[in-house]
This record gives structure tokens, C-alpha cells and sequence, in this order.
């Protein structure tokens, strides 16, 4: 059987939820490229009228431009394989998919298999969340990973030695691939469930918050967030342009923050926080 592959052009900001968009008309799989997107579907599936709708309802938003191709199956799977490359994070972690070997000189070596959630530590957020974490020491923690998409950070989190990972995305298909995740990186400490912040147990505390989201839930949930948080914890946060890291700093500070770490990568940023208050 063929595939049909849709290679997008468009920007960064808009892959995430053109997946989401894509895979609700039966796309399979994804590959983030330099240009933006590519996704596959099996040619009968294919709905190029339906394809056509989706990115009207973005082009006021956004320039979005794309070309079909037809590929034989197995040709789409090599390409997959050759597009998909392990990336290295401070020469102290290597992300790979399960048929690349592993290389033993790296002390994390994580195994991701991306299906269609986000998170391969390719995206500029993911990597920098990864580098802050490995400043933070999670041995004993107990962490919650917001929006986990594939579960990367959580595995990092949970390779640590974190005690407990609660890791959560609102996503149904982030749901599954996050478990499937955990279970090939053997990290039984990670928990996850479909939803939002206002699932987590109220009651409970966090040492390390993980959220790597985007610019409106973090405005909006940054106080939710702390509330959940130990004292003396940590919040690391990205998924936003630069432009809008003073706004996102304004607001963990007003929580009650201190901003103690950024990161920048091609436009991106990842902040991290600390709660230095006591008895809260
Ligand atoms: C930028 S991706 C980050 C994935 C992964 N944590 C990483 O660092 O690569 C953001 C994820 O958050 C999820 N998401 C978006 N809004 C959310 C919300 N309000 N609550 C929970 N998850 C959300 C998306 O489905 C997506 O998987």
C-alpha cells in the first residue's frame, strides 16, 4: 500500500497544532523538518479537500504552504528512519529511537519512539527543558511534567532518580505514547493521565515542576502551578518566543518566584524559577 506524505511549510508555532489537526483526518506520522512539517497518511485515507480546510482555518493566523508526494511504504519508512537522528544535550544525554544503537557515553540514554506527540528533544524547548533539568537535582524528587507530550522530560526526570513522576497532557495519543515511552525506558516511578492542571491532586506537593507549553497556558496557569509546588522547589518553563519571556517572568515572579536561569535557542526561551518562600 502507498503513502501519501505532506511536507508543510510554516512556522514553528504552528506545528503542534496542525499535528493535532492532521491526525484527527488519520495521519500517522509526523516528522518535524527545517521547513516545518511533514505528515504521512496511507493514499486511500488521503482527503485533500479536507487537508485544504484545515489550513484555511490557520492562513489568516499564518503563512502555510504544502506539497504531496506519493511514496511506497517501504520507501516512507526509511525516510522516517533516515530523518529521524539521535540528538545530544550537553554531551550528557542522547535521545534516540529504538532502532538506533545506543551509544554508551552518554549518561542518559533516552529512547523515544515520537509517534505523533511532540517531543523527540529536536525542537529547540525540548532541548533546553532537558539542559535545565540536568542542573536541577531530581534524586528522591517528586516532579510534575505539564503537557508531556511524548514523556521526554519526565524520562530525564525519572532517570534522575526522581521518586515520583506525575506527567499529564491533554492529548489523548500524548497519553498513550508517554506510557509507551516510560515503559521502553523502564522508568516505572511516571504516572500519566489525560488532562490539565486542574486534575492534579490539589493536595499535593511538588520539588520540580516541568512546563514546557506555550505562552497563554503558562500566563494563565504559572500561579496554579506554584500553589503545587514545595517550598524551596523549582519551575522550569518554556514553549515561548522571546518576546514574551519578560511577560511570562513578570507573572512567576508575582506568584511568588524568583527567576533563576534562561536559556535562549533560535527565538526560544526556557526560564527557570525558583520558590525560595518558606511555610506556603
Ligand atoms: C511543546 S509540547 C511539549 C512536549 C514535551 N513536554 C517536550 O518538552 O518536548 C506541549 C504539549 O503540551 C500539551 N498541552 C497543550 N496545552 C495543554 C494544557 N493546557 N494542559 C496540558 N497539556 C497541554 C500538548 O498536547 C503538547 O503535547
Amino acid at each position: 500500500m502507498n503513502y501519501t506524505e505532506i511536507q508543510l511549510t510554516l512556522s514553528a508555532e504552528y506545528t503542534d497544532i496542525l499535528m493535532a489537526e492532521l491526525s484527527e483526518l488519520g495521519f500517522e506520522s509526523f516528522v518535524e523538518t527545517d521547513e516545518g512539517l511533514s505528515g504521512y497518511i496511507l493514499e486511500p485515507d488521503f482527503d485533500e479537500t479536507a487537508v485544504q480546510s484545515v489550513i484555511d482555518k490557520y492562513a489568516d493566523q499564518t503563512a502555510i504552504a504544502y506539497q504531496i508526494n506519493s511514496l511506497e511504504k517501504k520507501n516512507w519508512n526509511e525516510e522516517w528512519e533516515r530523518n529521524y537522528q539521535p540528538i545530544e544535550v550537553q554531551d550528557q544525554i542522547r535521545v534516540r529511537a529504538s532502532f538506533h544503537e545506543p551509544d554508551a557515553g552518554f549518561r542518559y540514554d533516552i529512547v523515544i519512539n515520537p509517534k505523533m506527540s511532540f517531543g523527540t528533544g529536536h525542537h529547540e524547548t525540548t532541548a533546553m527543558m532537558l539542559e535545565h533539568q540536568l542542573n536541577v537535582n531530581a534524586a528522591g524528587k517528586t516532579v510534575l511534567d505539564v503537557g508531556s507530550g511524548t514523556g521526554i522530560l519526565a524520562i530525564l526526570a525519572a532517570m534522575q532518580g526522581a521518586e515520583r513522576v506525575v506527567a499529564f497532557d491533554i492529548e489523548e495519543w500524548a497519553i498513550e505514547n508517554a506510557r509507551e515511552n516510560a515503559e521502553l525506558n523502564d522508568c516505572s516511578q511516571i504516572e500519566v493521565f489525560q488532562g490539565t492542571i486542574h486534575e492534579v491532586n490539589p493536595a499535593e506537593r511538588f520539588d520540580i515542576v516541568l512546563a514546557n507549553i506555550n505562552r497563554n497556558v503558562l500566563l494563565e496557569d504559572i500561579p496554579v502551578y506554584v500553589q503545587l509546588m514545595k517550598p524551596d522547589s523549582t519551575l522550569l518553563v518554556s514553549g515561548f518566543y522571546e518576546q514574551d519571556a519578560p511577560d511570562i517572568e513578570e507573572k512567576g515572579v508575582a506568584a511568588g518566584l524568583t527567576k533563576t536561569g534562561q536559556l535562549s535557542q533560535n527565538k526560544w526561551v526556557s526560564l527557570k524559577f525558583d520558590k525560595r518562600t518558606h511555610g506556603l
